[in-house]
């Protein structure tokens, strides 16, 4: 379904994203870690048309939409999360939903409707009424991906819509993210939170310092020595390998 191809992202002298090719299969839930300042949310940015890539492109369904502007990409049915959330806080959650829904319903009161629904699929249906400002972490998160949901995508770009949450908000969000995802979206999303990827997703992406390190299932990338490095550092892998030797001896 999404297709990058060699994308590269440079920032001045900073190469942030170097030639990462990655595909996302249609009704799959793919992850995308690596490290802090990996390059991961740059990736999203350019996916969903945030920021122009130095080289490479963006295809879905086989049309190339590198030069195309993200509210374009929002029609054809990619949505994206932001890391730092920023509800309208001077409107009611259910208001800030339904800015999402007015993408494809012109009527506030189909816009509203629609955006009630899409509260109750992700647990918000009792703080409709509430100022978007008064919401909790959690509420803030499962705001967060009702905005975009509302827009009615095909394909949801989440960016760490765990982080902050403690372990019991986090074992209740991916129930909401799976069933979204089981209603027909397909999800690419960038987790730190292995407990998550590992529940979640069939398969995951690895970027460190701006590339590609690995992909597979999440069981394969956790055990593969370049990820191990990425994360504990040089000659990390052949250390746990030699403990793992030593306590089993
Ligand atoms: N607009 C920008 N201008 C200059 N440098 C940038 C810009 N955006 C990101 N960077 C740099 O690009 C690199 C990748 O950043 P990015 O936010 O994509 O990483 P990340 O993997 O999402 O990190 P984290 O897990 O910490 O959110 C970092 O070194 C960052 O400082």
């Amino acid at each position: 379904m999404l297709v990058a191809e060699g994308l590269t992202k440079k920032f001045s002298g900073l190469v942030a994203v170097d030639d990462v090719s990655l595909h996302v299969a249609e009704g799959s839930l793919t992850g995308l870690i690596g490290p802090n300042g990996a390059g991961k949310t740059t990736v999203f940015a350019m996916l969903a048309g945030f920021l122009h890539p130095t080289g490479g492109r963006v295809l879905l369904d086989g049309v190339d939409l590198t030069d195309e502007a993200p509210y374009r990409r929002a029609r054809r049915g990619i949505a994206r999360t932001f890391q730092i959330t920023q509800p309208f806080a001077g409107l009611s959650v259910h208001e800030n939903i339904a800015v999402g829904a007015y993408l494809r319903h012109a009527r506030r009161a189909d816009a509203m409707d629609r955006a009630a629904a899409v509260a109750e699929r992700v647990g918000l249906s009792h703080e409709l009424d509430k100022p978007a400002a008064a919401l909790t972490v959690a509420g803030r998160k499962r705001l967060e991906v009702a905005r975009a949901l509302a827009t009615e995508p095909r394909l949801l770009l989440l960016d760490e819509v765990l982080a902050g949450l403690n372990p019991s908000e986090v074992r209740d969000m991916i129930p909401v993210l799976r069933a979204i995802r089981d209603d027909g979206v397909t999800i690419f999303m960038i987790e730190h939170i292995m407990q998550a990827v590992m529940n979640l997703c069939e398969t995951v992406y690895v970027i460190a310092q701006g590339r590609h390190v690995a992909h597979g299932t999440p069981q394969h990338v956790c055990a593969d020595p370049q990820v191990i490095e990425a994360y504990l550092g040089h000659g990390a892998a052949a250390r746990i390998a030699a403990g793992g030797a030593h306590a089993r001896g």
